[in-house]
């Protein structure tokens, strides 16, 4: 394989209008690798820290630290190595970094690079990344899971509940779930302005919302689901983000659109008096990144029949899967490369997961970008599951659309994941 010559970084702008890091790896054989950093809203304590100004109206300074950095010393420490070995060179992007949580020289410097030494090794082989990742072992597509309304963070907490999506299990291919998808989605936005004013879309595009109650979307998603012609529990389920370390802790979660204050255990109990009500096949996030005993309980009480994601709960890193299992805290693990950093680490995460049994869901951010780096990782890494976001933006669309190129490039042999990437699927005799 071929050595890098040379590594350059650049400020570009992602989906909310706030300047990110790309980053261009060029080997000797001319082969070149890119790849674009995305930004999270509801982010984890225990992700790696970007390099960023949110709060600023103009928030380049940081962006530009990073984007020095990587000019600085990133490229003097990578230029004349083997692309091959994308876990020796993450490695030395760690340790070049220093610090545990890589905020020195940013974990967008340092994930756009990791990203972009990714695509050079594939291109520099004539392969698609998807297909360089599989090593030759069979893949599935991914079942999407795909948002309807958008909350939380991502909608000026017009909901508490974060996202609001739809799954289609059993629709046989990636195609036929996003027709369905597309059904429910546009269903749900006539019913919405039927009832009033439709307010436009949230930052992953599902619909922002205007609900009395949290109960009140779930009602009208599920009555999207039926008016759009589909059968709900039987063709489409409903998959939530609580991303509930939004709303509190183990001392208590304010669910304000409710007028509710609940300690740990009835934020259990109302999430799991949700999931008897509603046809709730996934529920991420149920309780704070800290709070592993409402994660447990939650997961005791449905866990055989409703994956559990931990998100801001386990933050892509292998350590906190494997606590998080000791606790029983969630059968199912998010993998965003950015909130560890590196894509050899983003992949232990996974396999540490995958060993025990669990679902795995590679992830967007609700800042994205053109960047389809995690339509290949879902696929080339087998991860069963992709969540994007929504229809209606094109940051979301170019991975939802390189997912059908690939499950297209695959012909005859495309798998779709469907009921068998994670148990509770199963369970439900999916
Ligand atoms: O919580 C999440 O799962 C993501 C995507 O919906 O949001 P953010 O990127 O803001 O963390
Ligand atoms: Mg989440």
């Amino acid at each position: 394989m071929s050595v890098i010559a040379a590594v350059v970084a650049r400020q570009l702008w992602d989906s909310r209008g706030r300047p990110t890091v790309e980053a261009e790896v060029t080997l000797a054989s001319g082969a070149v690798g890119r790849a674009i950093a995305p930004a999270g809203a509801s982010r984890g304590a225990h992700e790696a820290v970007d390099l960023r100004d949110d709060g600023a109206l103009f928030g380049g300074f940081g962006v530009s630290r990073a984007v020095a950095g990587v000019a600085a010393e990133i490229a003097p420490a990578l230029v004349g190595r083997d692309i091959g070995d994308q876990a020796a060179i993450d490695r030395a992007l760690v340790a070049l970094d220093g610090t545990a949580d890589k905020s020195r020289l940013g974990a967008n410097a340092v994930v756009a690079v990791s990203m972009a030494v990714l695509h050079a090794a594939a291109a520099d082989v004539g392969e698609p990344l998807w297909r360089y990742l599989t090593g030759g072992r069979k893949v599935r597509v991914p079942l999407p899971e795909i948002q309807i309304f958008g909350g939380g963070a991502h909608a000026g907490r017009r909901t508490d509940i974060q996202d609001f999506m739809v799954m289609c299990p059993k629709a046989g291919s990636f195609r036929r779930a996003l027709e369905i998808t597309s059904d429910v989605y546009r269903t749900a936005g006539r019913l919405m302005e039927a009832r009033g004013p439709l307010s436009g879309v949230a930052d992953e595009g599902g619909w922002w919302p205007d609900f009395v109650s949290n109960e009140d979307a779930l009602d009208v998603l599920t009555q999207a689901i039926e008016t759009s012609g589909h059968r709900p529990a039987e063709d489409v389920w409903i998959s939530l983000d609580v991303a509930a370390n939004e709303l509190g802790d183990a001392s208590g979660y304010e669910l304000a659109l409710d007028e509710l204050r609940l300690s740990g255990a009835e934020m259990a109990e109302r999430v799991i008096g949700w999931a008897n009500r509603y046809p709730i096949l996934s529920i991420e996030d149920p309780a704070g990144q800290d709070d592993f005993a409402t994660m447990a309980a939650v997961t005791a009480a449905i866990g055989g029949r409703v994956q559990i994601i931990g998100d801001d709960v386990l933050v892509t890193n292998a350590a906190r899967v494997a606590a998080a299992a000791a606790a029983g805290a969630c059968n199912a693990a998010l993998i965003k490369v950015n909130q560890v950093g590196t894509v050899t680490e983003a992949k232990a995460a996974l396999d540490a997961a995958a060993t025990l049994g669990w679902g795995t869901i590679v992830s967007a951010r609700s800042g994205e970008s053109e960047d389809v780096t995690i339509a290949h990782l879902a696929v080339g890494w087998d991860a069963g599951q992709l969540k994007v976001g929504s229809f209606t933006r094109s940051e979301r669309m170019a991975k939802w659309n390189e997912v059908l190129r690939i499950e297209e490039a695959m012909g005859g042999e495309a798998v779709f994941a469907g009921a068998s990437c994670f148990a509770a699927a199963v369970a439900a005799g999916l």
